[in-house]
């Protein structure tokens, strides 16, 4: 039976459970989420005294004392493990009436007597039930959420280097990675479901962690993942085409986001940083309004109306750039920043008026902001080449348009995109992405980004009919090359001095996940290779 997990690894590296974790009844669960209390398994043994020191929603997560919360799903019924959980240590289950026959109906009857709680929806209580169960731990330090299309990694990187540039203890929970104090959790999701997230809170608060910045995707608000946080800041980005596969349309997807925002939200967060750049922030802004005078702060790096603004932006040669912040009683900040294109400074000036209200020093966090690179964010890779090569996570269509005029901007020569699209997400955004890579780049190559469950060829195809669309006149030249490093590498034979390769779509990625198979695959080496191959003595120009 797998041991309750330790909050620090023999390693050092944090754990992802409490060392201290605390009893909670079961009784008293049924009693907070008003889920009815059954029992399964072998009769005549049933305790009110049954208590639960833990909970997962992956059966293969649990271990001994945890509540296996045995949630229904689009693949499967988490029922279908609930022989597998108890195996590992669970003793008690949430679940659905459903999932309760699953329970009772399983070959595999329990050798002892289980209590169940069953709850119409349990997904909805889930959240409040693993605060319960880690003793609350968001309320004992300072959270931000940081939701909106584009931009919560890096405004999350930068915002925790302010943190600690100004001396607390920041925990930061995101896509690429969940830090503790600088210290890495792998993470899988941007933001992973409410019995992982709360786990995560006590161990952190066991660690001394005083402030946490978070990524809140529209996925994790739609399913109550981030239920039972206590938010002091919500920020809010921007919002584009994206997860329409999942949101049934644009306002649906706005509604989701909302939820960090509306007064009316049970995670609304007590203070909110907008971005007002584009409408969505506008009405975002509106909507988080109370009678609170500070409920609201805005932020523009554009015309629009707003409490913090962004004065001009001076770039360098190398992208680098540097730009006043000018707040609302004229105070002024002269902010500089590694990382290049205009849309950082609006994922900048966010991360700072976020750490100006949550509080930090001003002048330590401004700082600290002139440190950060963001991994698979414009990462340069450099070999010593003529001509610049990237690496960014831009996968949808606003993203891919932003990072490419930054590059354009940044080179006197001609701009190669290699970019494709992933499978099983939203497919209304392929042509799109095809369309701006065709209209921005000189030489557009379609290739495979993760097909997952899909035929790569028919998103290829999806993405090369946005490409071909746009009148010739309008675009560059369009290629079509599967296999992502044959097309890296064709990038590669094409440039000459002066122009830049960018690689999109993957990031800090690591692999590629063909039909449920990750096969190792970087963006980052294989772009490196491809230069050491076909394009080293450059440095005067020239070619092999
Ligand atoms: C649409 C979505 O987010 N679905 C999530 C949801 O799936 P689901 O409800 O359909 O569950 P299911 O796979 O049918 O499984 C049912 C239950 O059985 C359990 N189970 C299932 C299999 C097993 O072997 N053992 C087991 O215990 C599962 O934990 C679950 O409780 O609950 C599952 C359990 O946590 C998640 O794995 C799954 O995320 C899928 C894999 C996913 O890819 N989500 C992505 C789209 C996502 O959430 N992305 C956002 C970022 C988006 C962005 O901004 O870019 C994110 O926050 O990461
Ligand atoms: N403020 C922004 N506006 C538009 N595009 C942006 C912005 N910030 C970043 N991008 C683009 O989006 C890509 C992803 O950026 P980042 O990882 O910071 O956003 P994210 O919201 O965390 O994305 P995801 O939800 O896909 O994980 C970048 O590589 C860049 O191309
Ligand atoms: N969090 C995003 C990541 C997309 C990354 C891209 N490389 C792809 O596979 O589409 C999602 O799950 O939609």
């Amino acid at each position: 039976m797998p041991n309750r997990l330790q909050s620090s690894n023999s390693d050092g590296a944090p754990g992802t459970r409490p060392t201290q974790p605390v009893a909670t009844a079961i009784t008293a669960l049924s009693e907070l989420s008003g889920a009815r209390l059954e029992w399964v398994g072998q009769p005549g043994s049933q305790s009110s005294e049954v208590v639960v020191k833990g909970v997962d929603l992956r059966a293969q997560g649990i271990v001994s004392d945890d509540l296996f919360a045995a949630l229904p799903g689009a693949r499967t019924h988490g029922a279908q493990f609930a022989v597998d959980a108890l195996g590992r240590g669970a003793t008690a289950i949430l679940t659905d009436e459903a999932g309760l026959e699953l329970i009772e109906a399983a070959d595999k009857a329990p050798d002892r007597s289980v209590p169940v709680l069953v709850h119409p929806n349990p997904r909805d209580v889930l959240g409040e039930i693993s605060a319960e169960i880690y003793g609350r731990p968001s309320e004992k330090m300072q959270v931000v959420g940081i939701t909106g299309t584009s931009g919560k990694t890096t405004t999350s990187y930068l915002l925790e280097a302010a943190i600690a540039g100004a001396g607390r203890k920041p925990g930061l929970v995101g896509t690429i990675e969940t830090r503790i104090d600088g210290r890495r959790v792998p993470s899988a999701l941007t933001t992973p479901e409410a019995p992982q997230l709360h786990a995560l809170f006590a161990v952190m608060a066991e660690q001394g962690i005083d402030t946490v910045v978070m990524e809140v995707s529209s996925h994790a608000l739609a399913l109550g993942r981030v239920d039972g946080i206590r938010f002091d800041i919500g920020a809010f980005t921007n919002l584009s085409q994206d997860h329409l596969d999942f949101h049934r349309d644009f306002e649906e997807y706005f509604q989701a986001k909302a939820r960090l925002f509306d007064p009316e939200s049970t995670v609304r967060a007590e203070h909110a940083v907008v971005c007002v750049d584009d409408v969505w922030g506008r009405r975002m802004a509106e909507l988080a309004a109370t009678d609170e005078s500070d409920a609201v702060t805005t932020v523009s790096t554009s015309t629009a109306e707003a409490e913090w603004k962004v004065g001009a932006v001076q770039v360098a040669e190398d992208g680098s750039q540097t730009f006043e912040l000018v707040g609302p009683d004229g105070q002024s900040w002269p902010v500089s920043l590694r990382l290049p294109g205009r849309y950082n400074v609006a994922n900048a000036a966010l991360a700072l008026t976020v750490s100006f209200a949550a509080g930090l020093d001003p002048d330590a966090a401004v700082r600290a902001l002139g440190t950060v690179d963001v991994p698979g964010r414009v990462q340069r890779i450099d070999r010593g080449q003529s001509f610049l090569a990237v690496v960014d996570y831009a996968h949808k269509p606003a993203a891919l348009e932003a990072v490419i005029a930054t590059l354009r901007n940044q080179v006197p020569g001609r701009v190669a995109v290699v970019v494709g699209a992933g499978g099983d997400r939203d497919a209304g955004k392929r042509t799109l992405m095809g369309e701006a890579g065709a209209r921005g780049a000189d030489l557009l190559i379609v290739t495979d980004d993760n097909p997952r469950t899909e035929d790569p060829a028919k998103i290829r195809a999806s993405v090369m009919r946005g490409a071909v669309d746009v009148p010739e006149s309008e675009r560059g030249e369009v290629r079509e090359v599967g296999d992502r490093a044959l097309a890296i590498e064709q990038a590669v034979r094409w440039a000459q001095p002066g122009d830049v390769v960018l690689v999109a779509g993957k990031g800090h990625e690591v692999g590629q996940e063909i039909d449920g198979v990750k096969h190792p695959f970087d963006d980052r080496e294989v772009l490196g290779e491809m230069i050491g191959r076909f394009a080293i003595n450059t440095a005067h120009g020239g070619k092999q």
